[in-house]
């Protein structure tokens, strides 16, 4: 099929989009863009500085030369579908944007620590000068609203649990408060065995946090395993338990390490369950739950945070919580209004490679992000993507070989992957700074999944757009995610708001249509047209 007529199916669909208006948050304009920093430029041949992983935070242990911040920029890049430049902006971005944004924040519970507006202010905490040194080095000048509220009600040992949105720094919220109250690495006097764990949903996202971690562990001999079947096994050794600090574990990995009774976890001070609606779901409950009665040490501290917390799940979290404070940063399960959001009425399922073919027609900011709803349906798109000449399309999904899922990650990471696609894998915690367009192919199955799918973009303060793509048989839940839409200061049109509202039992159902393998079904006819010809050609094959 050429563009034209890619281009005139999907001319058909309506679009709609939104303005970034919105009541619960008060977004400073960027001062570097009022002072009309608008010069500075990307040396040819390097990757934008916002792709670049080793130069996150403008502080990493990066092999490139960190720009100095007074001329650093971010140079918005746009191509079109054959990877060309489309555009020169001289646009710049602030580096370190979160602190510009300041949200409404609760904090609920008995006697709630008062929260802090600097990380001077630590010092009263008496938290190691090394460590808020590390935040100096690593470019984290002004808290965020999580940190500045949790950091001092986790350094006051309560339990908690925190809501904030995607991309505002919750990993820094636990981990500051971790390092500081395990005081120096381990030592003889500090007991027998690891000290604190943080439990997530996905071996990326584990991956991510240690490198968080080493952020935070310069400059001291700190122990911080990226849990492994591997590390696991050198675990096991005689004593080398005892002088790990810091364990990060998808739930599986650490039961599984638990049952063989390669560890124990009753020197744990510190459980921090990150994504913990998803960690709390019915699929990883079992495991927590058996995590949790590991940790027998008596004044074991919990740390729950999400950007999500449904109902159910905050029920279940405060039941397992000792005295809990409840933070909730904006506004619940809602996105950031950094993020422009719209729908896109593609009819039925052959409509959206069209219509995905013809946004790419047009100039886009890569890295752009795609979520599909299985593994065959995310490979066949990347396929066919790369058929149609789009450039650097890249693929990843629990299907891949984890070195497979390692490089893919690297390679985005590094800002080689312009087109990623993707399943639910990569919904919750990804932080690819550069990510500026994020694709909803297939609708996502609960606003939960939406909220995190679409915050992979708009993170550190940085603006985003997600654009997520509905045909008739998503038409039901519209509504639903219309409204997360219309919360976080969208404008949706009135034929939306008038649909119905989904049941509960319907709501159940939502995205969990049975759409075909493959994306394309042309290419299927084009195959049995092949096959067809062969045959009547080698009567071999007939
Ligand atoms: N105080 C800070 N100042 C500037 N940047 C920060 C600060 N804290 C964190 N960041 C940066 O913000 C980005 C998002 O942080 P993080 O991944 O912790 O977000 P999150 O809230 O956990 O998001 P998600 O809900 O998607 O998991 C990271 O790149 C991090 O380096």
């Amino acid at each position: 099929m050429s563009n034209e007529a890619f281009r005139l199916l999907s001319r058909g669909g309506t679009v709609f989009s939104k303005s970034n208006i919105d009541n619960h948050l008060l977004i400073k304009r960027k001062e570097s863009r009022q002072k009309g920093q608008r010069n500075a430029t990307v040396l040819d041949g390097q990757i934008p500085s916002e792709l670049d992983f080793f130069k996150y935070a403008q502080g990493g242990q990066g092999k490139r030369k960190i720009v100095d911040e007074s001329s650093n920029s971010e140079k918005k890049r746009k191509v079109n579908h054959e990877g060309e430049d489309m555009q020169d902006e001289d646009e710049l971005l602030a580096s370190v944007a979160i602190p510009e944004v300041i949200h409404r924040v609760s904090a609920k519970g008995s006697d709630v620590p008062p929260h802090i507006d600097s990380f001077e202010a630590l010092n009263t905490f008496g938290v190691p000068s090394r460590i808020t040194a590390n935040l100096k080095s690593s470019g984290y000048k002004t808290p965020t609203s999580v940190q500045s509220y949790c950091i001092p009600i986790l350094l006051k040992s309560r339990d908690l649990a925190a809501i904030s949105p995607t991309g505002t720094g919750k990993t820094l919220a636990y981990l500051l408060p971790i390092f500081s109250k395990l005081a120096a690495p381990a030592s003889p006097s500090s007991g027998n065995g690891v000290r604190a764990v943080v439990v997530v949903p996905t071996r990326e996202l584990a991956h991510q946090i240690y490198n968080e971690c080493l952020k935070l562990a310069q400059g001291r001999k700190w122990k911080i395993i990226l849990f492994s079947k591997a590390t696991a096994n050198a675990l096991s050794q005689n004593g080398a338990a005892d002088k790990v600090d810091i364990i990060i574990s998808t739930p599986l990995r650490l039961v599984a390490a638990l049952q063989n009774g390669v560890i124990d976890l009753n020197n744990v001070r510190h459980l921090v369950l990150d994504e913990a609606d998803r960690m709390l779901d019915p699929e990883f409950m079992p495991q927590i739950q058996e995590i949790v009665n590991s940790c027998t040490y008596s004044f074991l501290q919990k740390a729950f945070f999400s950007a999500t917390l449904p109902a159910g799940a905050e029920k279940l979290a405060m039941e397992m919580l000792n005295n809990p404070v409840r933070v909730v940063v904006g506004v619940k399960d809602t996105p950031l209004p950094l993020i422009s959001q719209s729908l896109t009425y593609v009819a039925d399922d052959p409509s959206k490679l069209p219509s995905l073919l013809s946004y790419f027609a047009k100039p886009y900011n890569p890295p752009v992000l795609i979520f599909a709803s299985t593994q065959t349906r995310a490979t066949s798109l990347a396929e066919e993507l790369v058929l149609n000449g789009i450039a650097n399309v890249d693929c990843l999904h629990a299907g891949l070989t984890q070195k497979e899922r390692e490089d893919a990650v690297t390679r985005m990471r590094k800002g080689e992957s312009w087109v990623m696609v993707t399943t639910e894998v990569m919904a919750r915690g990804m932080d690819f700074k550069g990510v500026r367009e994020v694709i909803n192919y297939d609708f996502p199955t609960t606003v939960q999944s939406y909220v995190h799918r679409i915050g992979r973009t708009g993170r550190a303060g940085r603006e985003g757009k997600a654009v997520t793509f509905f045909t008739d048989d998503d038409a039901p839940y519209l509504k639903t995610i219309a409204n997360v839409l219309l919360q976080s200061g969208s404008t949706v049109p009135d034929w939306i708001l008038k649909l119905p509202k989904p049941s509960k039992l319907k709501k159940r159902q939502m995205g969990k249509i049975k759409r075909p393998d493959v994306v394309n079904p042309a290419r299927f006819v084009g195959r049995r047209d092949s096959i067809k010809k062969r045959s009547a050609l080698h009567p071999i094959y007939a």
